[in-house]
């Protein structure tokens, strides 16, 4: 693939790399504790209310399973969150300070936000190493950072992402040849060398073996504390395995929190078993 086409690729993806975008002046306040406020957030489609009065509060750190049946309005909320999708009402914060209801989706990603789309969007002829350089932050030109010598920092910011996401033996290798898991794995890295306070994860595990599921559970919690990270998944085995005993799940219907607790309360949550549990 000649230079020319890979930048061209690299301008069509769904991501919004943060050196694409322009610097944000504001300031992240967490002295609260609170990463993100979504209050009171509706919006409709035609209509339709795809999301209704939805309330949910993202702690510092905290990693957070979403579950829910079809049509919940899982997507939409993650689309909110990101500027994809502006609601009618509510408000949504990233700290107590920054509004994302008035920024656009590169100036939210730009502050902090990053989101892992289903299906893995590596560039396949690119290395694993290439892949991260490019997606490393910082307000170089593109072309630039694909010729440019990195430095030590951002070697060594490099080298602890690689560990971090298994693929520390096979920088060299082509994305294309990699594991489905394998490039799913690449692309949080790919969003980790953007250093995002909050990492929003869709579906994961989709087409993963039960031994890259485990892989998977075990990077994400590795995650949190350092970076919040919401997930939304259908696969319960998966979800248990990222909630242990302790962690908060939400699980929303109809566009709003239905219910929210440790993994054993919502299980045996009636009004969740009916809706979705039970399915
Ligand atoms: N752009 C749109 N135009 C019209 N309707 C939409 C649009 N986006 C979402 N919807 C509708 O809003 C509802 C919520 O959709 P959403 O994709 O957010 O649900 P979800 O919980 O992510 O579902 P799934 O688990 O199937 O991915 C659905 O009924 C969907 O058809």
């Amino acid at each position: 693939m000649s230079l020319q086409s890979t930048v061209a690729e690299v301008l069509d993806r769904e991501h919004v790399f943060s050196f694409m975008t322009p610097q944000s002046t504001a300031k992240l306040n967490v002295d609260k504790n609170v990463l993100l406020y979504l209050e009171g957030i509706s919006v409709s489609f035609d209509g339709f209310k795809a999301i209704n009065d939805l309330n949910l509060y993202i702690n510092d750190g905290e990693l957070r399973c979403i579950i829910g049946p079809n049509g919940a309005g899982k997507t939409t909320m993650m689309d909110i969150i990101t500027g994809k999708t502006r609601p009618d009402t509510g408000a949504a914060w990233f700290g107590q300070t920054i509004n994302l209801l008035d920024m656009d989706e590169p100036a939210i990603a730009q502050a902090g936000i990053g989101r892992k789309f289903q299906k893995p969007t590596v560039f396949e002829f690119l290395t694993v190493f290439e892949n991260l350089e490019l997606a490393m932050a910082g307000d170089r030109a593109v072309l630039k950072i694909l010729g440019a010598r990195i430095n030590g920092e951002q070697r060594d910011r490099l080298d602890e992402v690689l560990e971090l996401i298994g693929l520390k033996e096979l920088p060299h290798m082509r994305a294309g040849s990699l594991s489905h898991g394998q490039k799913q794995w690449l692309e949080i890295g790919m969003l980790l060398m953007q250093q995002p306070r909050l990492l929003l994860v869709d579906e994961p595990v989709a087409g993963m073996t039960h031994q890259e599921m485990d892989r998977t559970a075990e990077l994400l919690t590795s995650l949190a504390g350092k970076h919040s990270v919401v997930v939304v998944e259908h696969d319960m085995d998966f979800v248990r395995s990222l909630a242990g005993k302790d962690r908060t799940v939400t699980v929303l219907h109809q566009g709003s929190v239905l219910a929210e607790g440790r993994m054993e309360q919502v299980q045996n949550n009636r009004k969740v078993v009916e809706v979705y549990l039970g399915e």
